[in-house]
């Protein structure tokens, strides 16, 4: 690994720590849980010292089109496992992605050889900090024996679905029922103090990231296959969860290595990690909290865009093999004016945010051009980024042309026989978890208030137009 590196980004992860010596920042104990324990009086001492100095600056104004326009840009909320840049895209406690990749422990062992293990990234997110990779190898051991926690009515309660509910809507059920094991809604119940709160919500956090693959592996085993899952605990987090969805190929792991790792966090305000944040915010527990985050992540101009993206291809092979036309630039150009004349949008395109494409885009492509550059499916999701900008920008309408996250992965899992793409988001809510939940740590570790912006009425807003002129 090469040091220098690791140093430069250990201080951008983790701008404020002390570097004594001018050698690596000192490292803190060993297990996350009391690493974490140690940043906690410091991180208070800022919080509560900016409010103090500066808890009357004003950062922004607010529109009444970005009041009617979903609070675009309005800046409302503290977030500080991830930051999201409109041309850079995101950073990671200040890490951009192809960093991560540098710097972040892989299953060889080796940082920069092989994707980052989604364990690095859990203590990354948590802490700030760039985990070694016996840091990493304690916290999948940790995980593993975590795994035992799933409660034993979820398992026969999955298997009970409807094998035609969609996977996303038996990931919530699932997460929700797995709540009766939650150690914050005791300990809330049994009158534990405030400041207390985040070591009961710390507990829950590593339960859900160590049961929710389990929970995820039922529905994919149920809904597509003969319901069994079979572990392989010897591996990381990521490669024992291929192998209870049922894939054995090691380059198959490395991808889902990456793909857990880049759907982790997206800064606060996207909907499944707000919304994680808001329910976290009225004291309900982790698992409600975070169940009610994939029911965002749900919706079809968020997470389940992946599974329109593979819809929407599958629909135009369809189409113009009927038609006996081959899928080229030109077809593609033609059935994008389709989808935006039938006032469609065309899925896996335009973001909130970002102004460019997604940097999440680009790594996916990578591994593309590395593990797959021949692969169909591959091509042609080459060929619509080569054309989808142009369309997108002549039709004048969509602030971003560009691709966003959900424009590739669906391809990549597809090149690997990974082809049922109504499951597909159920993967990114597995890696979600990790970026929403890492922040509910903080929620709670900061004492983070109840969140309730004000609303108004038409009514009143025609009211303050008329009295305002100049406004
Ligand atoms: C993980 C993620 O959540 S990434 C996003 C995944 N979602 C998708 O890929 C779905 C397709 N994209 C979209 O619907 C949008 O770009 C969103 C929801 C992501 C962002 O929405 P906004 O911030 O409102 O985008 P924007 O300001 O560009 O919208 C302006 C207009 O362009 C339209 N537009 C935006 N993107 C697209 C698109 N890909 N195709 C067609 N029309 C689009 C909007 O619907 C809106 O139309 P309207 O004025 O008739 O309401
Ligand atoms: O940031 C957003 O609004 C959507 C997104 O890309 C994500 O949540 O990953």
């Amino acid at each position: 690994m090469n040091s220098s590196l690791v140093r430069a980004a250990r201080s951008i992860a983790h701008p404020r720590r002390p570097n004594i010596d001018g050698g690596l920042p000192a490292r803190s104990a060993s297990t996350l849980a009391e690493t974490l324990e140690s940043q906690v009086p410091a991180k208070r001492l800022a919080l509560a010292e900016l409010k103090k100095n500066h808890g009357s600056k004003v950062i922004g104004k607010v529109t009444i089109d970005q009041l009617i326009g979903g609070a675009r840009g309005v800046k409302c909320m503290l977030w500080e496992t991830s930051n999201l840049d409109a041309e850079e895209g995101i950073r990671f406690r200040g890490l951009t992605i192809p960093e991560c990749q540098q710097v972040l422990p892989t299953f060889s062992g080796k940082a920069g050889d092989g994707e980052p293990l989604l364990e690095s990234i859990i203590w990354l997110l948590l802490t700030s900090e760039v985990p070694t990779k016996a840091q990493v190898d304690g916290l999948t051991a940790e995980l593993h024996e975590r795994s035992s926690k799933l409660p034993k009515h979820v398992v026969p309660l999955l298997n009970s679905l409807p094998r035609d509910m969609h996977p996303m809507t038996q990931f919530s059920i699932g997460l929700n029922a797995a709540q009766t094991a939650s150690v914050f809604a005791k300990a809330y119940a049994d009158g534990v103090p405030k400041n207390e709160y985040h070591k009961f919500a710390l507990e829950d956090i590593l339960n859900v990231f160590a049961v929710i693959p389990e929970i995820a592996a039922t529905i994919y085993r149920n809904v597509y296959f003969d319901g069994i899952v079979k572990k392989d605990q010897t591996l990381d987090y990521s490669g024992n969860f291929c192998r209870m969805l049922g894939y054995d190929d090691p380059s198959f792991d490395e991808l889902m290595r990456l793909y857990l790792c880049i759907h982790t966090d997206h800064e606060g305000g996207n909907a499944s990690a707000h919304t994680t944040h808001l329910v976290g915010s009225t004291l309900s527990d982790p698992y409600l909290s975070y169940a009610a985050g994939l029911n965002a992540l749900a919706g079809p101009l968020h997470g389940l865009a992946n599974q329109e993206v593979l819809k929407w291809i599958q629909a135009l092979q369809e189409k113009f093999a009927k038609e006996g036309k081959e899928v080229n630039a030109d077809t593609i150009t033609e059935f994008a004016w389709e989808t935006l004349n039938a006032k469609k949008v065309v899925p896996g395109y335009g973001h909130a945010v970002l102004r460019k494409t997604d940097p999440r885009y680009t790594c996916q492509r990578e591994f593309g051009l590395k593990h797959m550059p021949d692969d169909p499916l591959f091509k042609i999701v080459d060929t619509i980024y080569s054309v989808m900008p142009g369309v997108l920008k002549e039709h004048g309408k969509v602030a971003n042309p560009y691709p966003n996250v959900d424009s590739h992965s669906g391809v990549l899992l597809w090149h690997y026989g990974f082809t049922q793409y109504q499951y597909y988001t159920v993967l990114f809510g597995v890696s979600r978890a990790v970026g929403g939940l890492s922040q509910l740590y903080w929620d709670r570790a900061l004492g983070l208030a109840l969140e309730r912006p004000k609303s108004h009425t038409p009514e009143w807003l025609e009211n303050f137009a008329k009295n305002n002129p100049d406004a």
